[in-house]
């Protein structure tokens, strides 16, 4: 029988999940949506037979047949569907950034602890694509040697018009925190954020671009360039520079045209269209998983560690000084 999930939030990431759910991996049916806005709900479920609509993310939870959760809500909502997910014992994927503060973070985490069972898992989707992967594979493999360093860039078209200059850090860089500490198996240690002039091309107000450094346990540095209002397309690259060499990904390799003197490739829009596959392949795999009984992917741990350096990284932004890490001990069920 296919798993039925309640998808919770259908904005721009939640109807594209509920697309996915329905009609691109196997194995599992949209069986309830939620949304405050009805007729968002509404707009995503059309055509889904048997899936129900609601405005309440507990009663898309009970609604007949709902066996998972995935939290695509905006990240101030993911805390309360979390742990109505957790009172009802439903494994959930939640996007990231798990909740958008530490504190929240934490709490969320305490509460599966007194579960005493993972149910969480945190879309951070790098961990399933291709490219990022192979990265994962070669820098474990060592054959290049240690890495000394990752050169990262993370570059959005646009940001959307709520967006604020923390957000940079802990709604886009989050997602370079969770890939440092995934490729490399060292935890971040320490952040510094430099802020050049904000580009004209940027909301008044958002200090956009902003280059983000992170010292890792391993001795590693890695500097993240962020820029969300870059105006071109959507980039995501990450160069480990290691003893013996380098590897890079996010170059591209798409269809190259040549014609009129120039050579061009063209840039993905968005996320959804460099990242597609990866998408995929998490909620699939997240699928699977349930399906034989496991969590997959990212933990609430893995959330919590993301959060705390993001939090560093926004009091570098405030402070201009180098704010250090302070992780806890890792609880054993996320041993
Ligand atoms: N993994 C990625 O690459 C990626 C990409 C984009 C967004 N995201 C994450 O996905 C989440 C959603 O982002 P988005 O771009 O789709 O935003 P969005 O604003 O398009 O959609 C959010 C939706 O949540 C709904 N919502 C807000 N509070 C709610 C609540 N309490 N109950 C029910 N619905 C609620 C809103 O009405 C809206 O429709 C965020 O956590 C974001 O960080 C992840
Ligand atoms: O919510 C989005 C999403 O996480 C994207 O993957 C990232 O590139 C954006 O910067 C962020 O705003």
């Amino acid at each position: 029988m296919s798993l039925g999930i309640a998808v919770i939030g259908t904005g721009r990431m939640g109807a594209d999940h509920v697309r996915r759910i329905d009609s691109v991996i196997g194995g599992a049916r949209v069986a309830a949506v939620a949304d405050l806005d009805a007729d968002r709900a509404r707009e995503a479920a059309a055509g889904i037979e048997g899936c129900s609509v609601h405005t309440d993310p507990a009663a898309a939870m009970d609604a007949p047949g709902v066996a998972a959760v995935l939290i695509a809500s905006s990240g101030p909502a993911h805390e309360a569907a979390l742990l109505e997910a957790f009172a009802r014992g439903l494994p959930v994927l939640c996007e990231k950034p798990l909740t958008p503060d530490p504190a929240g973070t934490l709490r969320v985490m305490e509460a599966e602890l007194r579960l005493g069972r993972r149910l969480v898992t945190v879309g951070f989707m790098r961990r399933y694509d291709s490219e990022y992967q192979e990265l994962q594979r070669t820098l474990e493999q060592g054959e290049l040697g240690r890495a000394l360093m990752l050169h990262c860039r993370h570059r959005n078209a646009q940001s959307p018009p709520f967006f604020t200059t923390e957000m940079l850090i802990r709604d886009s860089v989050v997602h370079e925190a969770d890939a440092t500490r995934w490729l490399l198996g060292q935890e971040v240690t320490a952040v510094q954020v430099l802020r050049p002039r904000p580009s004209s091309g940027a909301p008044q107000g958002l200090g956009d671009p902003q280059l983000v450094l992170f010292e890792t346990s391993g001795g590693v540095v890695v500097d993240v360039e962020i820029f969300v209002n870059c105006g071109f397309g959507y980039e995501v690259h990450c160069e480990a520079v290691c003893e013996r060499g380098t590897a890079s990904i996010g170059a591209g390799s798409g269809l190259v045209t040549r014609g009129a003197g120039r050579a061009a490739r063209a840039i993905p829009e968005d996320f959804t269209v460099r990242f597609a596959e990866a998408y995929d392949r998490e909620v699939r795999a997240w699928v699977d998983g349930i399906r034989r009984g496991r969590v997959e992917g990212a933990s609430a741990w893995d959330g919590y560690a993301a959060a705390l350096v993001c939090e560093a990284g926004v009091r570098a932004q405030e402070c201009g000084e180098r704010v250090g890490v302070e992780l806890p001990e890792r609880p054993a069920l996320y041993a």
